[in-house]
């Protein structure tokens, strides 16, 4: 990119004028010691929490272009290709079933990591925009497993265990220009997102906000996916909106934030400092054994995702399944 950037003078390596100003109000993320008994109580508690010092991903700080390039063998990796500066996810085994004409908002492209390095060198403003997003596999290169084991599994491995979480599931190795944007969504599992070059802005919302998100129908590739837009909020169609409130915090290297399952996060690398390289843990979740009513919040989302996949089941055609909920709610529950 070659841009000179304009580092601002405050110690945060970033400056509050990058950050895109949006309708909503957030208050900070925690930040604390891993040796904190605080930061176990609030991952225990399935909250967010920024870690500052759990030496974790120490091993990869030095994961820039270069050392990537020289290292990741000569594999093709996902890179994701926007028109925009968005790169909201979509579930491709999804898009066969769901009928309609669903069209994808970005494209894939496997390419080698030199490849992806040197679109990076050339991108200009206007061209497409791309972002990296590859599960660590065994084809990495020899440096990248040595880097990989050093990691501070013995912290993650006592964490995994004291919150009974099942097992790890993958590694995604993230490397994205700056204003890359992954729009505001949730997964399925407990997530340590560890920020390695460059600064990501995490935005939050706790999986409650269920009713103000509007996320895509479950059978929709964009499942778990928010259809709003923070650049373009449309109030009307989704009034729910206008009671959002987050938490965020902007990570640097060497930071971990937990994203706790099903919470709601925006991701976005900030303008004007560089690409970003993250790599994120995630966890499966184990199904709680002693089920204790009211349902928390997490396990209401499950509910109303089996519904809906039973509905489906049960209709078949998608199109039935909205009039359906309509019939079943409208004048008897509302
Ligand atoms: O670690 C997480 O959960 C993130 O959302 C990180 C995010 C990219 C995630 C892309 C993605 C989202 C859903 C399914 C598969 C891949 C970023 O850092 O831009
Ligand atoms: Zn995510």
């Amino acid at each position: 990119m070659g841009r000179t950037t304009t580092m601002n003078s405050s110690a945060l390596g970033w400056d509050k004028r990058q950050l895109n100003k949006y309708f909503f109000n957030t208050e900070p993320i925690p930040r604390l010691s891993c040796h904190d008994p605080l930061a176990e109580e609030l991952i225990a508690q399935e909250k967010p929490v920024v870690l500052t010092d759990t030496k974790l991903c120490d091993s990869a700080l030095k994961w820039d272009l270069d050392y990537l390039s020289e290292n990741m063998g000569s594999e093709k990796y996902m890179v994701f290709v926007s028109k925009d500066n968005k790169f909201k996810y979509y579930d491709e085994a999804k898009i066969r079933q769901y009928s309609s004409n669903f069209i994808p908002p970005t494209r894939r492209v496997d390419m080698s990591f030199p490849e992806f390095v040197r679109k990076l060198q050339e991108w200009k403003e206007g061209d497409e925009r791309i972002y990296l997003q590859q599960g660590l596999n065994n084809t990495v290169g020899q440096a990248i497993v040595m880097d990989f084991l050093q990691f501070n599994w013995e912290w993650l491995n006592v964490l995994q265990k004291k919150n009974n979480w099942g097992p790890l599931t993958s590694n995604l190795l993230l490397v994205g220009m700056e204003s890359n944007i992954t729009p505001v969504h949730y997964d399925e599992q407990q997530n340590f997102f560890c920020q390695l070059i460059g600064y990501k802005r995490c935005i939050l919302f706790a999986p409650e906000y269920y009713d103000r998100l509007y996320p895509y129908p479950v059978y929709h590739p964009h499942d778990r996916q928010s259809q709003v837009d923070f650049e373009n909020p449309d109030f009307e169609k989704f009034p729910g909106m206008a009671h959002l409130e987050g938490v965020e915090t902007v990570l640097g290297p060497g930071e971990v934030l937990h994203i706790p399952m099903y919470w709601w996060h925006q991701i976005e690398s900030l303008p004007n400092l560089g690409h970003t390289v993250s790599v994120n843990f995630w966890y499966k979740g184990v199904p709680t054994e002693r089920v204790e009513h009211p349902l928390k919040p997490q396990q209401k989302l499950a509910v109303m995702r089996n519904i809906e996949k039973m509905l489906l089941e049960a209709l078949k055609d998608p199109a039935e399944v909205g009039p359906l909920l309509r019939a079943l709610v409208i004048g008897r529950y509302t």
